[in-house]
């Protein structure tokens, strides 16, 4: 700003530097070769203090050398001649807040070509983003988490279903599917009331968590529905694991909630076959065996097809 082109009045200079010193945004500019800062208005020294006698990357990063994300290759092409302006976000090390940047090569004042960036706070818009992007993550597990349990819901288990299935008939390795409907759960709700009921779908939901092995997927359907995806399990190892669910459920029902007796449920069963379709048909196999459970007199498992062990 010192060097006067002819017929540039000092009233100009002086218009120039109030409106960039009264910017609310960083003006600097520096040398492409020694990274010296040759200009940084008010707001840039307010921010980042005096620029005079250091390097761009002193003054505005803080650090030791030129910094690994500086993008004077994008703004001269092979030949040194200016490209157009390049505009990027990121957040400063000093100050911690999210900048927009826009960059450009420009003759300075002396002929030679330089780095000029004017820099624009957009952190508030950067923090909108980010809860916007929160709320969007919890509104989609919302969308797949059965309220009143917290376990995955019917939408999650079909979604997550379909990748199990595939893995498992990928790897060849054997995998069941168990549902299991609570007995007489219209029973439990009208003598013990409606609180009482949401109790026992919750304590269930707590079995299923601590019964069952990381890998498997446990969600429940709707009502008094629940449904388990078993890994690495054949439909023997399958029908022991229901049996040591039935028997959790009838003993800590009770302890767990304000229930006098005992809930018990039905469970069927069936397991991946080379025959077997989608998803959809195992949900099918393992529900006509449950309702051979619950024709059987309930509180008990049935398999679709015959054990192989
Ligand atoms: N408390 C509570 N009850 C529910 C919920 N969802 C469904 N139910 C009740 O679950 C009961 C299911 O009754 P039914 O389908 O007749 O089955 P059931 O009484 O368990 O009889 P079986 O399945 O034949 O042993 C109904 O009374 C529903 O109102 C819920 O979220 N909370």
């Amino acid at each position: 700003m010192q060097d006067l082109k002819s017929g540039e009045s000092m009233s100009e200079v002086s218009a120039l530097r109030t409106v960039l010193d009264n910017l609310d945004a960083l003006v600097y500019v520096s040398d492409f070769d020694t990274f010296d800062v040759l200009y940084m208005n008010a707001y840039g020294r307010r921010v980042w203090g005096e620029p005079a006698g250091r390097k761009c990357w002193e003054v505005l990063q803080g650090g030791d050398g030129p910094c690994a994300f500086c993008n004077n290759y994008r703004l001269r092409d092979e030949a040194g001649n200016p490209l157009e302006p390049d505009v990027w976000e990121f957040r400063n090390s000093l100050d911690g807040r999210w900048y927009q940047c826009r960059d450009q090569a420009i003759y300075w004042t002396d002929g030679r070509l330089v780095r000029l960036e004017v820099a624009t706070d957009i952190t508030r818009r950067k923090e909108m983003e980010q809860e916007l992007e929160d709320a969007h993550q919890r509104a989609e597990a919302q969308a797949r988490r059965d309220e009143l349990t917290g376990m995955p819901n019917r939408r999650a288990f079909f979604e997550l279903g379909d990748k199990f299935l595939a893995q498992f008939r990928r790897n060849g390795n054997p995998m069941s599917l168990m549902m299991i409907d609570l007995d007489h759960f219209k029973q439990i709700n009208d003598e013990y009331g409606h609180k009482a009921g949401d109790e026992v779908l919750r304590s269930v939901a707590g079995i299923l968590e601590r019964e069952l092995r990381a890998a498997d997927v446990a969600a429940r359907l709707g009502g008094e529905e629940f449904v388990v995806l078993l890994a690495d399990t054949d439909a023997g190892q399958a029908m022991r694991c229901a049996e040591r669910l039935l028997r959790a459920l009838e003993e800590e029902s009770t302890r767990d909630t304000s229930l006098a007796v005992g809930v018990t449920a039905s469970c069927g069963i069936a397991s991946l076959s080379d025959s077997t379709e989608d998803l959809f048909e195992l949900l099918r196999h393992a529900d006509h065996a449950m309702y051979r459970a619950k024709a059987k007199g309930r509180n008990c498992a049935e398999i679709l097809a015959p054990i192989q062990t």
